[in-house]
């Protein structure tokens, strides 16, 4: 039977320099919580959160359902995953930025995802949201496959609200604030069958004034009238990625009241990715910690002693001593010498197709590439 992970174990070593320095020596990316706890069984062990370990209860839960039989809001299943190269394979000979992660949360859950900056944490909710295709039973929302059933977004079931609400336009750049001279209430009416009752409560709680112009809101009225947009239809699975960045500090503690409430009521499930802590004591149920591509543990609130009584502030102190054994931990990258400009890629400005517009070392130097003398060619060291 897998040992299962104790945070307060973790914490306690915080302090203790020789059984880091030992660790920092010995530890890889993907087992460094394990060594930490003497060998324990990390992946076993990291869905103690929303799975009992003992073995009865280990062998009644599957992909798709838990220990009563009863669906997961969101199942992954031993994931791994590459961002692919310009040819759509993985990179050769590059480390996976996922690799064999599995969380399981139960519909009512209110769960934070957390870890160092790259850790993964957006790439995994993007999966979740089924904007990256991985194979069939690796993720599933409400036991649906998360890329192919287009249905969990279409329905409103699953609903994913990340980053800016901005978009590429040609001949102004990229990531151009999404803007028009229109109200936000074109936005919000557009949305059908929603609940009135609902979307006077989401516009009140986020404090929306229907008659902003959307080409003159700030980046703050901007992300509440998206995040109303997000929230209008009753979802089922919410995925959050750092929403709340530019919502001063009522807009955030209204969000986070009406998120939970959402949790309560209707059960929902939550994931919510942030390096911003304030006020989520009260928040989340469990706090799980992406760290070196695994998941190292998803814990319930109750169950991690610094955070047990939801103390303002405890858990910024909490995650800070989380991210310093991460980064202690994380191995060093060894240096390389950059060669000289070996590789010119086409970034599609280029003429020809992408076999005739690749480039490598002689053929470059000789001049022979396609897309030498294109304006906008991508030059790769
Ligand atoms: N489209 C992409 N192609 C290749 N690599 C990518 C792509 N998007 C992200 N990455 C890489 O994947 C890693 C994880 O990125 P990701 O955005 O998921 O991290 P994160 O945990 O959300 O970080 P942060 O806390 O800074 O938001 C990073 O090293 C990043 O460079």
């Amino acid at each position: 039977m897998p040992v299962p992970i104790s945070v307060t174990g973790f914490k306690n070593l915080a302090g203790d320099q020789n059984v880091h320095a030992e660790i920092a020596e010995t530890a890889s990316a993907g087992d460094w919580f394990s060594k930490m706890r003497g060998g324990g069984d990390v992946e076993k062990t990291s869905t103690t959160a929303t799975m009992d370990v003992d073995d009865e209860t280990a062998t009644t839960t599957t992909a798709t359902h838990d220990e009563n039989g009863k669906l997961w809001g969101i199942a992954v299943n031993d994931l791994d995953f590459s961002y692919p190269g310009i040819d759509g394979a993985p990179i050769p000979g590059s480390e996976p930025l996922i690799k064999g992660m599995n969380l399981h949360l139960k519909p009512g859950s209110c769960c934070l995802l957390l870890g160092a900056n790259g850790a993964g944490k957006t790439t995994l909710l993007k999966i979740m949201g089924g904007k990256h295709m991985v194979p069939r039973e690796k993720v599933l929302i409400l036991g649906r496959e998360a890329f192919y059933d287009t249905s969990l977004t279409s329905s409103g079931d699953l609903s994913y609200i990340g980053g800016n609400w901005q978009r590429d336009v040609a001949f102004a750049g990229y990531n151009i604030p999404l803007a028009g001279d229109f109200p936000a209430s074109k936005m919000l009416d557009g949305i059908k069958g929603v609940d009135p009752a609902r979307k006077k409560r989401i516009i009140d709680a986020l404090d929306v004034d229907v008659e902003w112009r959307m080409h003159q809101v700030s980046d703050g009225q901007r992300r509440r009238v998206q995040l109303a947009w997000g929230l209008m239809h009753e979802f089922k699975v919410l995925l959050l990625d750092e929403i709340t960045v530019d919502l001063d500090v009522l807009g955030r503690a209204e969000l986070m009241k009406f998120l939970r409430q959402e949790c309560e009521e209707r059960q929902c499930t939550i994931l919510y990715a942030t390096h911003i802590f304030d006020g989520l004591e009260k928040f989340a149920s469990h706090v799980a910690f992406v760290a070196g591509g695994k998941l190292q543990f998803c814990k319930e609130m109750e169950s991690i002693p610094s955070l047990k009584s939801r103390k303002p502030g405890a858990l910024l102190k909490e995650v800070e001593i989380w991210l310093r054994e991460d980064a202690r931990l994380r191995p060093r990258k060894k240096k390389t010498v950059r060669k000289s400009l070996e590789q010119a890629r086409n970034n599609g400005w280029g003429e020809g197709r992408l076999g005739s517009t690749l480039a490598k070392g002689e053929e470059l130097r000789n001049g022979i590439s396609q897309i030498k003398n294109a304006s906008n060619a991508v030059m790769r060291c």
